[in-house]
């Protein structure tokens, strides 16, 4: 990073953990005028072991577009291995940190919440992309060596892979869709993207923001979290429900992509992440999404152009990364081939960036 693109980028980043008073920059009055249900409908946990999974994914994703698997073979080891390697990450000193910080018009390394430049506000986390090796990374951010980080990210994103691609084919599987009505085939060569996010503890966290409202740019997204709430999902008539962590489960979000390939039969959800006050909360987003030079369009097993058009016209992922940058939560509408649905838009939706928003 040159000294200039250092300034600036210091000017935009602060360590939260320093911070003993919210300052105003940080304080959201959003946050009070969309409050979280007392709805007691959890989210539905489903056991990838159980015959009727399907079922159960076709469900979840019609009504919810965010569910919870059990029995979904990522080792318990593997899982708090990452936990620890997303830990000793944020927990280096902060000048350390922005060693590795994401470039202005980059995608990968450290920094605020890519979403931030659609919000006035800003938000109350910190963020680290990984999109291809970690290694360049991690030999700035322990130039002695960084023991096991970078193996524990590979062995992490492999087996993310599988478990997405089988989570992938019960979403077609409960559309009816079978392997041979997939032009584009082997989705075992998905792209992919490994999102970690840190909240620190919160001094005032009724009036902070996480990560704002956003869906995921993705086909799906598979999240880890810590054992401390934070994610909130929103359900249309409900309003925002608390995803609970509950041990050795995994969250799965429906992201835009689906909502594109079903012809809108699943929407993708709308989620955001809400702080504490005492407890520190780490997430790990496995952000999965198709080859990019594939282009998604409505499936047209479920489409007929007489009585079901299509509802989209065809994007690769990459195109529609570039969308999303530009209008953010109302990217879809603008990939819609019939007039604009009605769009959920929390804050400043103003485009003043245009870097790809893998999430948002
Ligand atoms: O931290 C969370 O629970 C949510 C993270 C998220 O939505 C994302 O990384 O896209
Ligand atoms: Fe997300």
């Amino acid at each position: 990073m040159s000294l200039q693109q250092q300034n600036v980028f210091r000017e935009k980043h602060v360590d939260l953990n320093s911070i003993k008073e919210l300052p105003d920059s940080y304080t959201w009055s959003s946050v009070d005028s969309c409050p979280s249900s007392n709805s007691s409908e959890p989210v539905p946990v489903i056991n990838l072991e159980d015959p009727n999974a399907m079922k159960h994914v076709g469900h979840a994703c019609k009504t919810w577009g965010v569910f919870q698997v059990t029995n979904h073979g990522i080792p318990t080891s593997l899982l708090n291995s990452m936990e620890a390697s997303g830990r000793k990450l944020f927990s280096l000193p902060f000048q350390q940190k922005l060693k590795a910080a994401r470039l202005p018009d980059g995608v990968s390394g450290y920094g605020v919440a890519r979403i931030s430049s659609f919000f006035p506000k800003l938000m109350w986390s910190e963020g680290f992309t990984l999109v291809d090796s970690p290694h360049h990374h991690a030999q700035k951010l322990w130039p002695q060596g960084s023991g096991n980080f970078c193996d524990v990210i590979e062995e992490y994103k492999k087996e993310m892979n599988k478990l997405a691609n089988k989570v992938m084919w019960l979403i077609l599987g409960s559309l009816g869709i079978k392997k041979e009505d997939i032009k584009w085939g082997e989705i075992k060569e998905a792209c992919a993207a490994l999102q970690l996010n840190s909240y620190p503890s919160c001094p005032d966290p009724d009036r902070a923001m996480g990560l704002a409202a956003h869906t995921d740019s993705t086909l799906l997204t598979i999240l880890h979290q810590n054992n401390t709430s934070g994610l909130q999902a929103h359900r249309e008539g409900v309003g925002w429900v608390t995803v609970e962590p509950i041990e050795g489960a995994l969250v799965v979000n429906i992201g835009d992509l689906v909502q594109i390939l079903s012809n809108g039969l699943y929407s993708s959800v709308l989620h955001r992440a809400m702080v504490n006050r005492t407890q520190h909360r780490l997430s790990i987003a496995y952000l999965y999404g198709p080859p990019s030079n594939v282009r998604i369009a409505p499936l047209s097993k479920l489409t007929d152009n007489v009585n079901i058009p299509p509802l989209y016209r065809a994007v690769t992922w990459s195109e529609y990364l570039g969308t999303k940058a530009k209008h953010f939560n109302k990217a879809l509408s603008f990939v819609s081939l019939c007039a604009p649905t009605s769009v959920f838009v929390d804050g400043n939706d103003n485009n003043k960036s245009n870097k790809s928003v893998l999430v948002g």
